[in-house]
Order: C-alpha cells, then sequence, then structure tokens
C-alpha cells in the first residue's frame, strides 16, 4: 500500500540486474535481505526464482556448504533477527511443478499431490501443506533450528523422485 516513489522504483529497477560476477551472496545481500528482515517485521515478502532449466534456479536457492544459497542464508538471517524476541517461526517446503503441487516436507514415498483451494467452501477435506513450528524466547533460540531447517529443505531437495523430472519449473 505504499506508493512508491519515483527513486525507490528505479532502485528496485537497477537492483534486479545483476552480472555473471556477482555472487549469490551479494545478490542475497541486496535483493533478499531487506526482504527478509521487513517479514520479520510484519510485512509480506517473496522470493523466487524464474527460469529455463539448468540457469540456475537451485544453485542460487539451495547453494552448496561452500557457497549457501538465498533460503540457507535467509533462514541464518531470521534466526539471528528474531533470537532476542518471542517468536513461532512457521516452515512450509512446496514444490509447483507441471501444475501440481507438492509438499516436500512429506517423506517421497507418502507425497500425493496438494489440492488447488479456489474457495472455501469446499466439503471433503483436502490435504493441507505440513509445517514445522519453532518456538522462540531468550532461553532457548539458537542456529541449531536453522541448520535443521536448511538440513530437512536440502535433503527434500535431493529425493531421489525430483531427478527424473524432464523440464524444470522451480
Ligand atoms: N552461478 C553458478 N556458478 C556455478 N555453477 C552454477 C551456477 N549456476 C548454476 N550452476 C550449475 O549449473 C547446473 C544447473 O544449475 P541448477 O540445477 O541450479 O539449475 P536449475 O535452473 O535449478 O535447473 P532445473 O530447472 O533443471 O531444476 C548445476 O550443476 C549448478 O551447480
Amino acid at each position: 500500500k505504499t506508493k512508491m516513489t519515483e527513486e525507490s522504483a528505479v532502485k528496485v529497477c537497477v537492483r534486479v540486474l545483476f552480472i555473471a560476477e556477482e555472487t549469490t551472496n551479494q545478490l542475497y545481500q541486496d535483493i533478499a535481505k531487506p526482504l527478509v528482515v521487513s517479514t520479520v517485521e510484519g510485512y509480506n515478502g517473496t522470493i523466487f526464482a524464474y527460469g529455463q532449466t539448468s540457469s540456475g534456479k537451485t544453485f542460487t536457492m539451495m547453494g552448496s556448504d561452500q557457497t549457501p544459497g538465498v533460503i540457507p542464508l535467509a533462514v541464518e538471517d531470521v534466526f539471528q533477527t528474531i533470537k532476542n524476541k518471542e517468536f513461532l517461526l512457521r516452515v512450509s517446503y512446496m514444490e509447483i511443478y507441471n501444475e501440481t503441487v507438492t509438499d516436500l516436507l512429506v517423506d517421497s514415498w507418502k507425497r500425493r499431490p496438494l489440492e488447488v483451494r479456489e474457495t472455501i467452501n469446499v466439503s471433503e477435506p483436502c490435504r493441507s501443506l505440513e509445517f514445522s513450528d519453532f518456538s522462540s524466547n531468550l532461553d532457548h533460540i539458537s542456529c541449531k533450528d536453522s541448520v535443521w531447517i536448511c538440513d530437512h529443505l536440502l535433503l527434500a531437495e535431493r529425493q531421489p523422485d525430483k531427478s527424473s523430472h524432464p523440464v524444470a519449473t522451480t
């Protein structure tokens, strides 16, 4: 609802362009971090990767042990931001692939497509996303939880059935 000034619009336009030499970390600091921090303050935010197959979506979002991607960097920052506050962090992880929505926090052998509901007036129960909750307060918030989230997401990303996909739409 904030009216975007001409100056901020120009800034956004400039910052969506990154050259090949720039790292994921630079991209994260410039584009994603401000959004991550503002979500903790109550704003809605979305970061997504879009592009043709093998263009580097997974590399950018997940990264590797040596070069963490946007998701691990964001998780780390979220935990840094909430560590001195009472907070409930709720995490879900899903894939939309060829019009099919899949919950990646469910074990691969148990996965069934999630139904997309366009109205709340549905009589039949439908499958919904699993959530992992993390409550934090001054005493027990640690980066152990952020490591758990990243490990869990990476594990889901590496589930064997994903490699059989012929086309990518991460
Ligand atoms: N910036 C980069 N530096 C080094 N290697 C990269 C970079 N971007 C992508 N790669 C490598 O290119 C390959 C394809 O990248 P990636 O799997 O991230 O693409 P993708 O867009 O997710 O593909 P798909 O749509 O098929 O899932 C991977 O081996 C990845 O490690």
